[in-house]
């Protein structure tokens, strides 16, 4: 059998190379270039096809000829799966896979990481040390153990970040219309607005879909305290980037740590030393002390690779085997 897998990085080589030593009856094929409609032809003559991109793939020609090719699934080795036509992919007979739950714990302690950065006013010492000033001035901080912290989207990532949280000693609620008997002793339940509206910290780990896009805006900014730290870790588009900017520009939240922004595709994991962004929301984000902008790297653990590419790969298997694998989401 003959699996193509796109857009793979050199880290994602070591175990692919794993897999297939414990699968002699496969062979693996990888390229550095998105699935496209540019592209889906490389995928002829293979019987599994590998994707992990950040790039949506609107065009029903793609979902078509891998169809003509032969080809029975698309796996994704990512939990979020928006970039899919999931009707076009049906249509076509394509059983489309995502990784769920390959390390909850590889987000959520980036969010631990941008908490501490951000509470301990790490961005604005380094910025004022740059010219030499040392002062204390606004950088008394306040304890973990005495804040609120406020999750939309309980599920694996947030309830991971939830448990880190509890165990630091934090008050943790969550806004989630699905309640986990298993988290009553993490987190107290309660509705959005109480979130926005209590939280010392309010933290996104919702997928993205018609019903969160841009569920973070003006209007939800001003119900927030002004002292809130705000993350967003789940995709760029849940938030409303313009109203950020706005937000901490009228100092209607203290501070704001994004992994995920609008826009992000052709920045995230590129070099762009030297050379123009193209994105004014984030330019301003950027020239913000109390803001810390990741790109994209929530994922991107050693536990987390090794889980993405075997998991995928699996479930690829599973397919060819003609048997329906747990990780399909179509
Ligand atoms: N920054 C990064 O590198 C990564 C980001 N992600 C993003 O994080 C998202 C969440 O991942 P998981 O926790 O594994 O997914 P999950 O499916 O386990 O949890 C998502 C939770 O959000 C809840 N939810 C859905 N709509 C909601 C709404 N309107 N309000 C409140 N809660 C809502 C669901 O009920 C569910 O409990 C993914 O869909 C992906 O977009 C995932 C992996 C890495
Ligand atoms: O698994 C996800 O969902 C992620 O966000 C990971 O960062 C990797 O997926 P892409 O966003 O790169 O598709």
């Amino acid at each position: 059998m003959k699996i193509l897998m796109y857009t793979v990085r050199p880290d994602e080589q070591g175990p692919i190379n794993e897999w297939v030593k414990q699968h002699p009856d496969y062979h693996i094929d990888t390229n550095t270039v998105p699935l496209n409609a540019d592209t889906v032809d490389l995928a002829k003559g293979y019987d599994g096809v590998v994707i992990l991109q950040h790039a949506s793939i609107p065009d029903p020609i793609v979902y078509q000829k891998l169809r003509e090719f032969g080809i029975k699934q698309l796996s994704l080795r990512s939990t979020g799966y928006e970039i899919i036509d999931l009707a076009e992919a049906t249509k076509n007979g394509l059983a489309v896979t995502n990784v769920p739950g390959y390390s909850p714990r590889s987000v959520s302690e980036l969010v631990l990481a941008d908490v501490m950065y951000l509470l301990r006013h790490l961005g604005e010492v380094r910025e004022r040390e740059q010219h030499g000033d040392f002062r204390w001035t606004n950088t008394e901080a306040k304890e973990i153990h005495t804040l609120t912290v406020g999750i939309i989207g309980a599920g694996k990532i947030g309830s991971a970040v939830a448990r880190i949280f509890r165990a630091l000693g934090a008050t943790v609620i969550a806004a989630d219309p699905i309640h986990r008997p298993d988290l009553n002793d993490t987190l107290t339940y309660v509705d959005h607005e109480t979130v926005y509206k209590t939280a010392d910290i309010v933290t996104m780990h919702t997928p993205l879909t018609d019903e969160t896009h841009h569920m973070i805006n003006a209007k939800v900014f001003k119900e927030m305290k002004s002292t809130a730290i705000f993350i967003n870790a789940s995709r760029g588009p849940v938030v409303k980037t313009e109203d950020l900017v706005d937000a901490l520009d009228n100092k209607e939240i203290a501070a704001a740590a994004i992994d995920t922004f609008e826009g992000e595709t052709p920045i995230v994991n590129h070099d762009l030393t030297g050379k123009p962004i193209h994105n004014d929301n984030l330019e301003k984000l950027l020239a913000m002390p109390n803001v810390n902008v990741s790109p994209h790297i929530g994922f991107y653990t050693e536990v987390a690779v090794q889980n993405m590419v075997e998991i995928t790969l699996n479930d690829v298997e599973t397919i060819l085997q003609g048997k329906t694998s747990l990780h399909q989401v179509n």
